[in-house]
């Protein structure tokens, strides 16, 4: 009974606001059940195509240029995107300039912004953990980066947690200052966490929905005004995501939404002189954003990740299934896909490789647990597996031959997930250590093996690597991990029995080490780091000393 009072006591006292927002989400009432979407995920096809818009100055916009996309499964042309080209971006510089340096707010000014982002997180965040919202964003996600159900709805999930991390007032403690005295009286100095102003978001095809959201708040926690451009083939995830944002209150000027080719979209960086911009994508793009914008960027770029199991044998059948998930999952379209597995001498005497073979081989297109790959053909995966099967040395441990019985279309891959041994000596020598170790962004890992003599080849190996974004180092001896940990350098690195190379969780640091230009993403530190600068302000404010007098030149 007390309970019961002590809820309705609560209710009464709840602001206004929160209590309406809530009271206002009477989605059974809306189009399609919600109330933001203008899609229903799994009507589109090519006779019902989707549509998805640019938002520029505040305003939803057609333009003249669709670009059409092809359904991954079977090739339908299912979404139409409206593409700005070179001629159309002036709407989208102009409002990229109306923002100063100084930003949309910061600790000196429109502080209550960071207020509000906290609400809009909360909202967000409440949204998304509606059963038939993180539903559609589930299968919105799986119809344009077709993986598992689990794998789609994961992305979902995170991406939740992330803005309930951010709620209340969370995102006015992301610019928490400090202060330290002077020298003399009146005189402290203090450190803020700035933001960069006019700023901008380029973000690849594998997470349609986690990269842009976590990268994209976090501009906006910290006072900036973004312009946000996705990979068009998945764009419209984060079209809707946007929709469902303003929904939640977001100010509908405060993000510019664009859809345009690279070629379009690094014209507009140069003309807009966008203050930073946060790319996440191939290195090719990566270095050549680095010279473009003069080193303005933060990067988060391919991923060639390595795992090396320990001389520790333990838990094979899990050890097994991790390398099958870190490798194969997503189709191996993770940046943090396991792509070299190094496994010490004492695992031979296990079954560990067969168990990854029949791992493999229980995937299939039905539930997508494998499917298609959007960036590297059919050809180019079995060519590659070729010039590796030339190594003297070199086997194919299995997989290695295109998905049969399907309707993908040609412009994207289809293979069996697919294993390749070759000799760690090899894969060291010059002419063979670029081809071994070429990222291919799909269901393909090459494997090797080493004596507990070859650790330092081992530890070569990795070191001349030049992606150093995720590894594993699979053993619970500590000096074994203190040797390899103490001899690497990347940035996410999972230690221990159950270390895998996938995974980026809310709740730790993902991103690159080893380069200054390296981005993070997901917690705290990710998001101060990527998104404001530090400014100090030192106060000085008197008295002068009694009786101070001009002293001589110095
Ligand atoms: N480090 C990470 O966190 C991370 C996460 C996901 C993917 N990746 C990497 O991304 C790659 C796969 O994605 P991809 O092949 O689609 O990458 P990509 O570099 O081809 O494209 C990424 C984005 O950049 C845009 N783009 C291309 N050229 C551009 C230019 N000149 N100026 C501005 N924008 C441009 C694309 O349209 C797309 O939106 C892999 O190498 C993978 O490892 C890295």
């Amino acid at each position: 009974m007390n309970r019961i009072l002590a809820c309705r006591e609560l209710r009464a006292r709840a602001p206004q606001t929160a209590l309406s927002w809530f009271s206002s989400l009477n989605i059974s009432r809306s189009v399609h059940g919600l109330p933001f979407a203008t899609v229903e995920a799994e009507e589109i096809s090519g006779s019902q195509p989707a549509e998805v818009l640019n938002l520029v100055q505040g305003k939803w916009k057609k333009t003249a240029r669709w670009n059409t996309i092809l359904d991954p499964l079977n090739g339908e042309p299912f979404i139409k995107v409206c593409e700005v080209d070179e001629t159309g971006i002036q709407p989208f510089v102009e409002s990229l300039s109306k923002c100063p340096k100084h930003g949309l707010h910061n600790p000196f000014k429109a502080p209550e912004r960071y207020l509000m982002f906290g609400d809009i997180s909360a909202k967000a965040a409440h949204m998304l953990s509606l059963p038939k919202v993180f539903d559609f964003f589930t299968r919105l996600i799986q119809r344009v980066a077709p993986k598992s159900y689990q794998q789609a709805s994961g992305e979902v999930y995170v991406t939740r947690k992330f803005l309930e991390n951010f709620a209340g007032d969370q995102v006015r403690f992301l610019a928490r200052s400090f202060g330290v005295p002077g020298n003399h009286l009146g005189q402290q100095s203090h450190g803020f966490r700035w933001p960069y102003g006019p700023v901008a978001i380029v973000t690849p095809f594998n997470f349609p929905l986690e990269i842009p959201v976590l990268q994209l708040m976090g501009a906006l926690y910290m006072g900036n005004k973004p312009i946000l451009k996705v990979d068009s083939k998945v764009s419209i995830v984060m079209e809707q995501m946007m929709r469902l944002l303003h929904y939640c209150g977001l100010p509908i000027e405060d993000v510019e939404f664009i859809n345009s080719d690279g070629k379009t979209m690094n014209k507009l960086l140069l003309e807009a002189n966008t203050r930073m911009t946060l790319f996440t994508g191939s290195s090719r793009v990566a270095e050549k954003l680095a010279l473009d914008l003069k080193g303005r960027v933060k990067l988060e770029d391919a991923g060639f990740d390595w795992k090396i199991l320990g001389p520790d044998v333990q838990e094979e059948d899990y050890v097994a299934w991790v390398c099958d998930q870190d490798a194969y999952a997503c189709s191996g379209q993770k940046c943090s896909a396991q792509s070299m597995l190094f496994i010490h001498e004492n695992w031979s005497k296990t079954s560990l490789l067969s168990k990854m073979k029949d791992l493999a081989e229980r995937r299939n297109l039905e539930d997508l647990t494998i499917g298609p790959v959007l960036t590297v053909t059919t050809e180019t995966m079995l060519e590659h597996k070729n010039k590796l099967l030339q190594i003297s040395g070199s086997k194919l441990l299995f997989g290695g031959e295109p998905l049969k019985n399907h309707s993908i279309p040609p412009i994207y891959g289809a293979i069996e997930p697919t294993a390749i041994y070759v000799p760690l000596e090899e894969i060291l020598k010059g002419n063979n250590f670029d081809l071994v170790t070429r990222e291919i962004f799909g269901p393909f890992q090459v494997v090797t093996d080493y004596r507990s003599d070859q650790l330092p080849l081992v530890l070569d190996a990795v070191e001349r690597m030049h992606a150093h974004l995720t590894a594993a180092v699979v053993s619970n001896d500590p000096l074994f991990l203190q040797e390899v940990i103490g001899n690497s350098v990347n940035g996410t690195t999972y230690a221990g029995l159950r270390a895998r190379t996938t995974g980026a969780p809310q709740n730790h640091w993902f991103g690159p080490a080893g380069d200054p230009r390296g981005a993070g993403i997901g917690t705290p530190e990710a998001i101060k780091l990527v998104w404001s600068c530090h400014r100090e302000i030192i106060y000085d404010v008197g008295p002068l000393p009694k009786q101070w007098e001009i002293p001589p030149s110095t």
